[in-house]
């Protein structure tokens, strides 16, 4: 029988890590070899023998944790939002002296939303206008979310590689913030409302006709086969990948 991957979680306590720390436990090619928070020395990693991490901590911890494990060669699959341009750069430099090391920096594990993504990457061509609406709980301390940002950058790329311009505004007046985050060109906006768990709407429109892509996530339970994918697949992708489609035959 193969071995278990010995798996450890990086924000074990959280609203993510403690599903990621039931998700790894009950998988069988599994083993949560440790469970670490806020706090607790990342040379616990080494002591348990982790050759797998999971990081689902917060921007302001996510970029030292993934450092700390490239260093030591143990594959990374970090779900943590915040990941600028630069903080990729500097990564992809760290993982050229670790050669046989893999990243995965996944905005969104549930499958739907990467779907989501790829589909509106995929109609962003054929659409004068887009624009994207994030729905969140609002104890997420970031926004717009890292979700957002991948779909918006995607878009971009779309767009701009089918020599489109900036889509129509005429506006010359605004209350800031009124009119959305500019990524990429692309306008984002934030909700944050009781309730909610993550939501994402892309809007596309064109002359007399609208596209909505939608993908809820009612519970973080959505997010863990894109996890263990993520955790399986890690391994056999050494360097940095960006985004779980990475791993995905999607086909688009
Ligand atoms: N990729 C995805 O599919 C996905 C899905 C949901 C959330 N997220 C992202 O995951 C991150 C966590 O989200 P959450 O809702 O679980 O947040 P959370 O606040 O519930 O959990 C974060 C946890 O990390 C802990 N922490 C902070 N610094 C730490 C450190 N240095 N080492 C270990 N633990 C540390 C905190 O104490 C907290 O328990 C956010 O960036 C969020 O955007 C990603
Ligand atoms: O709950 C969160 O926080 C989420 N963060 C990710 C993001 O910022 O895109 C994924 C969805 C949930």
């Amino acid at each position: 029988m193969a071995e278990r991957l010995p798996v450890a979680v990086l924000g074990a306590n959280g609203r993510m890590g403690s599903e990621a720390v039931r998700a790894v436990s009950a998988a069988g090619d599994m083993e949560l070899v440790a469970a670490l928070g806020r706090g607790d020395s990342l040379e616990g990693l080494l002591d348990a023998g982790a050759r797998y991490v999971v990081d689902l901590t917060v921007p302001d911890a996510t970029e030292a944790n993934v450092r700390f494990a490239v260093e030591h060669g143990i594959h990374a699959v970090v779900g943590t939002t915040g990941w600028s341009e630069e903080r990729l750069g500097a990564l992809r430099r760290l993982l050229a002296a670790s050669p046989g090391t893999g990243v995965l920096i996944a905005p969104n594990f549930a499958l739907g939303a990467v779907l989501a993504s790829a589909f509106a990457a995929k109609a962003a061509r054929y659409f004068e206008s887009v624009e994207i609406v994030e729905l969140h709980h609002p104890d997420k301390v970031d926004a717009p979310s890292g979700t957002a940002v991948r779909t918006a950058q995607l878009i971009a790329a779309a767009r701009s590689e089918a020599g489109l311009g900036a889509s129509p505004d005429a506006t010359t007046t605004a209350l800031d913030g009124a009119r959305g985050a500019d990524v990429d060109g692309v306008r984002v906006h934030a909700v944050r409302l009781r309730g909610l768990v993550a939501h994402q709407e892309v809007l596309l429109g064109g002359p007399g006709e609208q596209l909505t892509l939608r993908h809820d996530s009612f519970d973080r339970a959505s997010f863990m086969p894109g996890v263990l994918v993520g955790l399986r697949e890690v391994a056999a992708h050494p360097g940095l990948t960006v985004g779980l489609d990475g791993y995905l035959d999607l086909g688009l």
